[in-house]
This record gives C-alpha cells, structure tokens and sequence, in this order.
C-alpha cells in the first residue's frame, strides 16, 4: 500500500506538485528518473517496485539520499508489487496522476512464460489499472530495439518505420508487444499514453552494456571487432532517458495531439561508430582497444556452435541470446532519427556523449584493469587454466595477458627451436654456435662508439651479467632433483617393476629414432610407425616424415600458448564436453564387458566380500570411477574385482540381487 496515501492530484491545483508513479523504480533507469523528478521539485514520487523494501544505500549514494530526504519529508514513498498481479497495481496507481513503466531487463530469457507474463500481461495489468484508478498519463520505457530484426541496417530511421514483427530475440518481440498494447489503449477512458524508444542505454550503474563489454575484455575477445567496425549507433546516457520521459509527460498536457499515442525514438544525438564506442570505454578502464577485424558470419557461426554443444550438455548458465544481441548490434548501423521527440516533447540531451562516457568511466573504476579484480577472468574469481599454471609469469605470457611479452617469449623460442632442432646440427654444436654469436654481438657492441651520429649507444651495465648466488642454489636443485628422478625412474625401469613404463619409453625411442632418421638421412625411411606413410614409396616417404615430424614439433611449440588460452575462454564448455566424453567412453568399455560382470557392477545391490567385510557395489564403483587409472589398468581391475565378486557370490551364497541362494 502506498505509505503516502494521498490522492492529492484531485485535491490539488494545476500547478503544484503532482503524484507520480514510478513502477520499475528500484531498477537502473527507474532510480535515476526517481532522482530526476525529486531534484525538480514539482512531484511527490511513488516508488512502485517488486522489492519488499527500498533498500536504500548505507553510503553516500547521491540519488538514495535525495529519495531517503524525500520519504523523510513526505514528498516520497514507497509500495512494493508484483506486475502480474492487477490489484496490486492498482493499489499501487490509486490516486496518481502519471505513471512511469520501466519493467525488468534482467528477464529469465529461457522462460518464455515468465518474460510474456511480466512483459506482456505486465503491460495489460498496467494499462487495466491506470485506466480503473483514472490515471491521466502511462508513459512507457520501450526500446529502440522493437524495430530492429538483428540483420538489417538501420540509418537514421524515423517513428515511421513500420514495426516488421520480425525479431531477433524474443525480449525486443514481447517489448514490441507491450509497446502496441500502450500505444492502443491511448485515449481510452481518458487514458493518455506513448512510448519512448531509448536506443543502447549506459552510463553509472548499467547493468547490461558497460559489464558486458568489461567481461568481454577479461575475457580476451574484445579483442576483435565483429564485422568491418564501420557500423554507425546511437548510445543513449541514462540521464537523457529520464529527462525524456518528464519531457514527455510534461508534453502529454500541452502537446496531446502529436503526442499521445505515439512512440519516439531517444538518443544522445550524436551518433558514432558502434567500435569507436566501445575502444572509448574499454581504453578509459584501462582495457586494449578491440583491433583485429572478424567477419560477423564467422562469429554467427561459431556462436551457433557454442550453442549446440550448450544444448548438448545441458548447460543452463549460458545465455545465448544475450551473445547473439551483441554480435547483431556490433555488427549493424542503428541509427535514430530524434527530431520527432525535439519537436514534439522538447527532448534534448541534457549530458553530452563525451562527458556521458567519463562519467560512466568514472563509475566503472572498480572494473578498470589495475583494479584488485583486474588480472582476473571473472569478476574477482580466477580461471582454472590460471590456478593450473600457478599464477605467476608463466600464466601471464600463456593466457596472452600481456600481447608484447606473449610475443616476445614466442618468437624467443621459435627461434631457440629452429637453431637446436632444425639447424641439422648436434646439440652440443648448436649451443657452442650460439654462444659463438652471443660473445660477437657483445664484443661488438662494448666496441661501439659512445655515440654514432645523432644516437647514443648505453653501456650494459655489468649486473646484468651477474648470477645471484639463491638463483644459482634453485637452479642447481632443480637439476639435482631432475637428476634424481630420472635415476629412480632408471633403476625402476632396470629392475623390470613397471613394465608398463618400460614399454612406453621404447616406443617413445623408437619413434624418436626414426623420425631422427627421417630428417637427418634425407630420404631414407624405416617405416616408423609415427610416419604413416612411411610405406608409400620412397619419393613421397621423406616429405611425408619430414612434414609430419616438423608439423609435430611446430604444434608442440604453439600448443602451449594457444590450449590454455582457449582453455580460459571455454573453461565450463570443455569441463562438460570432457565429463560427456569420459561418460560415453566408459559406456563403450562396459559394452565390451561380458555381461556377468557388468550387471554385477550396474546392479546397487550386489554384495560380495572384501577382507571378511560385506561390501555393496557403490563402492566398487567409487573405487573403479573416481581412480585416475590407465584405462588397461582400468580394464584389469575390473575383470579382477568381478572375478571375485562372482568367486565371492558363490563363496557366501548371494544372489546378483543380493538375495540369499537357496
Ligand atoms: N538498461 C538498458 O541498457 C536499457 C536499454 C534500453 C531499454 N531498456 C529497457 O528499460 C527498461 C528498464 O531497464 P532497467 O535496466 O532499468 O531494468 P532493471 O532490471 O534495472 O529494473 C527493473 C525493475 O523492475 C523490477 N521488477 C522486476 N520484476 C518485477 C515485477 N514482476 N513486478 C514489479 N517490478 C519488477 C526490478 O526489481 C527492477 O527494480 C527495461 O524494459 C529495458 O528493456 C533498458
């Protein structure tokens, strides 16, 4: 119920102040217009919202003050509701001149039946109530969206455009809807409506564009621009919207006729390339600016599959429909034409768009690169692909944090590469060359002159050449450790204890051998089994061997700096794909099983004997499923735990279904 209580609209004088409701007021945009109308002075504000309470800010949050003084004072109150439910909007509304509607953005997309009943039934409840309370005015926070189809360009389009119904996601398809049914109920019982049309929304506070783009550049994909980057769009800073809309009910009284009824679109009035937006926020936040250029089809396609794989795993947290917005936004020109809304409501920018960006930059801080939560990928918690290479350096060059010291350390072994492993020389050879060439380089350059024409050349200084003596210590116990190992590892293999390693390494030698042999004998072939053309014929033999050993070495080389950083990006996808895939295999392997033994292992409630206890199944598969075995390992045990559940059941008399035998 509102506190307030008073239908102070009839009683009062034109004039004076006017109650208004603001329904969606705790939300982003419903909050800066609640601040708005207060700081004018000409209103006593409803704040309508599903919240139990106002939940104002403790801190000096510059609008929660203003409302806190307003309610203290009277002149604001507050009453909570829920927009499917007709009563209580009208208890809500009761005695209210206009009302304001801005419903949620943050919407279950995957639940069409939610989204229509908030939207759309919302909208009816909304208008049914207005028009029993004798509202005078709905104004309706709609979107610029409503009339785009995701595909085709919009360029400096007008309130004539005709709405195609045809969208690209379901949101813009039931706001379209909403907006028809405000639009139609105009001037029905006395009921004047329209509708704004903001177009891409930001500023302190967004909830969608600006977090969005900060994720992305976390992330590492804002990288790419979709499409050629030349798009056109109009951005809109929150403030113009909420302005807009005293405008347009201030219009509503002296304008009707080219007002109620109709829709406008809103903008900053500046319209810019989409990308140039986008560079201008992520460089204030300290992020790189997007650069290489993708093709949108591409990135549709790729989505598409992230999509699939999505569904397959039955995966609830992706939103593809929220990807899919962007990518249509990023890639398409949207842009506004606001002269209908500067005619006919006086709408006109009251914050320019330069100084919207700053402010919103300013807002942002605490998602700005250097802040504590910037060097990770997902606002404070850090990826796994992080955690596995611990955090330091090493995780900073292979998840690309920083391009240049990626680059550097790449193309530092690409060459360290080629010298040791492609040079045809022994390794010992390639070092001695090296330091050959290292030693040259350095007496020339302690040669130089001081200064050679306009340059000066620095001196090294002689610390750089200086080993510190823990340096020394840590790496000659890594040596001595690796050493160790290796020993271990020898004597084990010696003593013929673990075959199964044995075996390994001699394949591993052996292709190594020939593949050794490939490259250094030019032409001949042993028919290594890495080569599996080795057969053919000895014209296509070395260029297969070669090609295929060097191709190996180079993916070994690009591996690590690429596999971690798709890691990072598709953390949960590959998590669920690798679970899918171990599933299904381990299907597979009980297939092959003979089916005593699997119905012993599928079935809960054998019981067999382990060391004199009675155990039941679940353990055995506990054991079986969470071991990190080799799957020859793997395979043994089970064979050997079925045995003996099958010599147990027969030893103690229990059936496969764990009933005594007769
Ligand atoms: N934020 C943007 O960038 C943007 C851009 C263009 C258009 N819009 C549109 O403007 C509108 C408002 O956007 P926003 O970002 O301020 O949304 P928001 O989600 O921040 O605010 C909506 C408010 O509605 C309340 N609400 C949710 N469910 C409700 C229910 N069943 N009954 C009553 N209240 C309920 C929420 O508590 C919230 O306070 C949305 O329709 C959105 O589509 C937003």
């Amino acid at each position: 119920m509102p506190i307030d209580g008073s239908n102070d609209d009839l009683i009062k004088p034109r004039g004076s102040r006017r109650t208004c409701v603001v329904l969606g007021g705790r939300g982003y945009l419903g909050r800066s217009l609640v601040t708005r109308l207060l700081q004018l002075g000409d209103w006593i504000v409803r704040v309508v919202d599903s919240n139990h309470s106002l939940q104002l800010a403790t801190d000096s949050n510059d609008g929660d003050s203003v409302l806190r003084d307003a309610v203290a004072s009277g002149l604001a109150s507050y009453c909570q509701v829920d927009v499917r439910d007709l009563s209580q909007i009208i208890k809500a509304v009761e005695g209210s001149s206009v009302v304001f509607y801005t419903e949620a953005s943050d919407l279950p997309e995957h639940d069409f039946y939610a989204c229509y009943m908030i939207i759309v039934q919302g909208a009816k409840n909304v208008i049914n109530a207005c028009r029993e309370c004798k509202v005078r005015q709905l104004i309706y926070n709609s979107s610029a969206d409503v009339i785009f189809d995701g595909s085709h360009d919009i360029c400096n389009g007008d309130e004539s455009l005709p709405c195609h119904w045809k969208f690209a996601d379901m949101i813009s398809d039931l706001k379209a809807q909403a907006e028809a049914l405000v639009l139609y109920a105009n001037n029905i019982g006395g009921l004047l409506t329209c509708a704004l049309r903001p177009s891409n929304v930001f500023g302190p506070g967004d909830t969608q564009l600006v977090p969005f783009l900060v994720k992305l550049a976390r992330s590492g994909w804002a990288k790419f621009i979709i499409g050629s980057g030349d798009n056109m769009s109009d951005f809109t800073y929150a403030e113009n919207v909420t302005h807009a809309h005293i405008c347009a009910a201030k219009a509503l009284d002296s304008q009707m006729i080219s007002v109620a009824g109709k829709a406008f679109f809103i903008t900053n009035l500046e319209p810019v390339k989409f990308w140039e937006f986008v560079s201008f926020i992520l460089e204030g936040l300290g992020y790189q600016r997007p650069s290489i250029k993708i093709p949108a089809w591409i990135v549709c396609y790729v989505l598409l599959v992230v999509k699939w794989m999505h569904e397959k795993l039955g995966s609830k947290k992706y939103n593809h429909d929220v990807s899919a917005r962007f990518i249509h936004l990023a890639s398409c020109t949207r842009t506004f034409n606001c002269s209908a809304a500067q005619k006919y409501i006086g709408y006109s920018p009251v914050v320019s768009l330069e100084d919207g960006i700053t402010l919103t930059i300013e807002s942002f801080s605490h998602l700005a690169k250097d802040s504590p939560f910037g060097r990770f990928s997902n606002f404070g918690e850090q990826s796994k692909a992080e955690k596995l290479l611990g955090s330091g350096k090493a995780a900073d060059i292979l998840l690309w944090r920083d391009e240049k010291k990626t680059f550097t350390c790449f193309v530092a072994l690409v060459l360290l590469f080629y010298w040791f492993l492609l040079s045809g020389k022994t390794f010992a050879s390639s070092t001695a060359n090296l330091l050959l060439l290292v030693t040259t380089i350095l007496y020339g350059y302690a040669n130089l002159a001081p200064k050679i024409s306009s340059f000066n050349t620095p001196k090294i200084p002689l610390s750089w050449f200086e080993i510190s003596e823990n340096s020394v210590r840590d790496s000659i116990m890594s040596v001595v450790y690796l050493w160790n190992r290796g020993l271990r590892i020898l004597r084990l293999l010696a003593q013929g204890e673990d075959w199964n390693k044995f075996f390994q390494i001699c394949l591993l030698e052996y292709m190594h051998l020939c593949n050794t042999f490939d490259i250094r004998e030019n032409g001949l072939s042993l028919g290594c089994a890495f080569s599996l053309f080795g057969q053919v014929g000895s014209g296509g033999i070395l260029g297969c061997g070669n090609s295929l050993t060097f191709l190996e070495l180079n993916a070994a080389l690009v591996f690590p700096f690429t596999a971690f950083f798709v890691y990072e990006q598709y953390e949960s996808e590959i998590d669920g794909l690798t679970t899918t895939l171990f599933s299904l295999s381990k299907g597979l392997f009980m297939s092959y099983l003979p089916a005593s033994m699997t119905s012993f292992i599928q079935n809960n409630r054998v019981l067999w004997k382990e060391n004199g206890n009675v155990v039941n199944d679940e353990k055995l598969r506990k054991e079986l499923y969470t071991d990190k075995m080799c799957p020859l390992k793997y395979k043994k045990q089970v064979e050997r735990k079925c045995s003996d559940m099958i010599m147990n059941r027969f030893a103690f008399g229990y059936n496969s279904d764990g009933s005594d035998l007769d």
